[in-house]
């Protein structure tokens, strides 16, 4: 008999995997941000990471590796093979395309379009029960994009969309008041990126509305410009990509706080990119951020927040963009 058949009396052989299995697809920066938050956050403890460079997979998963014993007893794998990625909870893509010297917004959309005709129907092959997060950019369409390629129902499809927005302008409101960020509500909505939507008519602390204390707060009107914390948001991204050449830490940990709600089941309420088509009064079938519930079936409700004429007509907007750039791809 082997060491291991003298060693160990078998009472049921171990499960092959976990309730918490999460794999990457994509481990550029983004990609290895989320693995890591996941992993030091405790968030899973079975990542595999999936991309098409076997060696920089073999390296990631080498060095991840080998801090196990800091990560208490995480599995960690790699594989070009999408079978590897088999009975996943959740599939976080970051795969992408870089923008190309004088490519369009479009050209690249079309290109990603082609990579995720790779990618996701591969997951849904292999983990058909997954919960689909799409962090790759523009976010919004992709979700729609892996949507559509996955054949999966709505609320198993999620864009990180403007998570990490809201995060960043609650992270702006904190510093404004000198309240902690998890003391300051305030969410952002709609596209991610330049077109975004502050709600300004819900940012409140302790359920007083800033609104109410000043009627212009957030409008142009605005003596004390409060909307210069929406528009830093949108200039946060621009300006670290200036800085360091990405954005990786605060993406991460903000896609790793997603997967934790979903795996706890927490039904926590995140910004996040969802099918939005019949929510204020939007037709077309695009995704856009809305605050969500989110638990292990994925998004179970969409908060149906009050908002302004002009709020409404900002997402309507990007709606409309959405829609004509999705009805100019190729699938
Ligand atoms: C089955 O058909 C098929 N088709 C395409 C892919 C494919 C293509 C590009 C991929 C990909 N991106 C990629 C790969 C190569 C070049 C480029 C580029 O930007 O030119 C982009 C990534 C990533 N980490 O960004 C990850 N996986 C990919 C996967 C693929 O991978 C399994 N399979």
């Amino acid at each position: 008999a082997s060491v291991k058949e003298q060693l160990l009396s078998t009472v049921t052989e171990p499960q092959a995997t976990g309730r918490n299995k999460i794999t990457v697809v994509g481990v550029g920066q983004v990609g290895m941000a989320c693995a890591f938050s996941i992993l030091t956050n405790h968030v899973s403890s079975d990542v595999v990471l999936i991309d098409v460079m076997a060696e920089k997979l073999k390296g990631e998963m080498m060095d991840l590796q080998h801090g196990s014993a800091f990560l208490k007893n995480a599995r960690i794998n790699a594989s070009t093979d999408y079978a590897a990625s088999a009975n996943s909870s959740i599939c976080i893509v970051t795969a992408g395309a870089r923008q190309r010297e004088g490519e369009t917004r479009l050209d690249l959309v079309q290109r990603n379009t082609d990579i995720f005709k790779g990618i996701i129907p591969q997951l849904v092959k292999y983990s058909p029960n997954t919960i689909l997060l799409i962090v790759s950019n523009p976010v919004d369409i992709l979700t729609y994009v892996a949507w559509k390629l996955s054949g999966l129902p709505k609320n198993r499809v999620i864009g990180s969309g403007t998570n990490l927005d809201s995060a960043r302008f609650r992270f702006l409101l904190s510093q404004r008041l000198n309240v902690a960020p998890t003391s300051c509500h305030g969410w952002i909505i709609g596209e991610h990126g330049d077109t975004s939507v502050p709600v300004w008519s819900g940012v409140n602390v302790a359920g007083v509305r800033l609104r109410d204390v000043n009627e212009s707060l957030g409008t142009d009107e605005d003596s004390e410009r409060w909307n210069e914390l929406h528009k830093q948001v949108v200039h946060s991204a621009y300006e670290v990509i200036k800085l360091k050449g990405y954005t990786s830490w605060a993406i991460g940990l903000s896609v790793s706080n997603l997967a934790s709600t979903i795996l706890r089941n927490s039904n926590q309420v995140h910004a996040v990119s969802t099918m939005v088509t019949g929510q204020h009064g939007i037709e077309q079938e695009v995704f856009l951020s809305l605050p969500c519930t989110l638990g292990e079936g994925g998004i179970a409700y969409i908060v149906q927040q009050k908002l302004t004429q002009k709020e409404r007509e900002l997402l309507h907007k990007s709606a409309v963009t959405m829609d004509q750039v999705q009805k100019g791809l190729k699938f």
